[in-house]
């Protein structure tokens, strides 16, 4: 199959990388990618992972036309004011024909249900497994191995910049050399305050909350507060009382609506939500049948996000 990349910075690259890896067992090969101050490549015999770029294609339109790619991946930055324009380059690649896959959360959070039914009409697919714990299975979780189970919430450290930050601040160093870390790592949004501000986590918690509760929330609607005022003062103070800090996201159904919160939260250390180490992440879910049960990653990194996108990828694949 002929992919099509829009926005190839560290997640792209980090699935071409593994697109690479696996080629001889999963012959996809990209095709086009799209950028916004680099230009755009294409080569139907497939781009190495570090192609020549050209000229920038000067719409998204046009880049997909050029492209005759039968998948496109939207991995352009995260707007938590309104998920564009990546919700727009999504509605393009469908109305050309193409099958979606994205790791951008905003399109998830904020158009969701009406993507899905746009895909639907077409007879195509919108997947978004990377978009919340990298490439954990969480989306598919709920799908494939949860039927008939009605989620009633959720609990989820599923930022992992924070978790490096605050890491850092726990060893003496100041907030921006936690981002410094984060940056390295590949991790950090593009603008970093959507991470320390906590709009990653609403924006997760949305997506997840609308997609596997039914919620009809925006990120707007999350009651955030994020880790910006905490200090490594602060932090030391709270570790000295035996506890520690996370930026958890939670999700309840109360009085027939979803109320979602995201807030840096003092946890005791036995605390399951307090157990994640480095970038680690993890997610309960508190069901009607199954009780709660979760899922984890330790210590994932970009090489996990890329596979969030591979593993859609080869679903798409199997079921034509
Ligand atoms: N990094 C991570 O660990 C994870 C990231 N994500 C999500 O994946 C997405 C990509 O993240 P990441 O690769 O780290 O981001 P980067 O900032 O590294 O790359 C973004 C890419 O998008 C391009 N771009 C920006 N705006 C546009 C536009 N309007 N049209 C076309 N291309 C555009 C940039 O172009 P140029 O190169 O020219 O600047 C760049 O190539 C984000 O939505 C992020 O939230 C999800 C899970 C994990
Ligand atoms: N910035 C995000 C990247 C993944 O979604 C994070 O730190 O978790």
């Amino acid at each position: 199959m002929r992919v099509a990349i829009i926005g190839y910075g560290n997640v792209g690259r980090a699935f071409a990388r593994l697109l690479e890896q696996k080629r001889s067992a999963y012959p996809f090969r990209i095709v086009a990618v799209h950028t916004a101050r680099h230009g755009s490549a294409y080569d139907l015999k497939g781009l190495p992972v570090e192609p020549a770029f050209g000229p920038a294609a000067p719409t998204v339109d046009e880049f997909l036309a050029n492209a005759r790619a039968e998948i496109a991946l939207e991995l352009t930055p995260l707007n938590p004011e309104s998920g564009e324009p990546a919700i727009t380059h999504i509605r393009t690649a469908l109305q050309r024909g193409m099958h979606v896959i994205t790791a951008n959360k905003g399109p998830v959070a904020f158009a969701s249900a009406a993507l899905h039914e746009e895909a639907r009409r077409a007879g195509l697919e919108f997947r978004y497994e990377a978009t919340t714990m990298d490439g954990t299975p969480v989306y598919n979780l709920v799908r494939n191995n949860l039927p008939g189970v009605k989620i009633e919430g959720f609990a989820g450290v599923f930022n992992s910049t924070t978790k490096v930050i605050l890491a850092a601040m726990s060893r003496g160093l100041t907030l921006d050399e936690g981002i410094a870390e984060a940056r390295t790592l590949g991790i950090a949004e593009a603008d970093p305050v959507f991470d320390i501000d906590g709009w990653d986590s609403a924006c997760k918690a949305a997506a997840l909350a609308n997609v596997i509760m039914d919620a009809r929330v925006t990120p707007q609607q999350v009651d955030r507060r994020g880790i910006g005022k905490l200090t490594p003062e602060k932090l030391a103070e709270i570790q000295a009382t035996g506890k520690t800090v996370a930026l958890v996201a939670r999700a309840k159904r109360a009085a027939g609506a979803v109320k979602l919160r995201v807030r840096a939260e003092v946890l005791d250390k036995d605390d399951i939500l307090a157990s994640m180490r480095g970038t680690s992440n993890l997610l309960v879910l508190e069901t009607d049948l199954m009780g709660k049960l979760g899922v984890f990653t330790l210590k994932p990194g970009l090489d996990q996000t890329a596979y969030g996108l591979f593993s859609d990828l080869v679903d798409i694949a199997r079921s034509l």
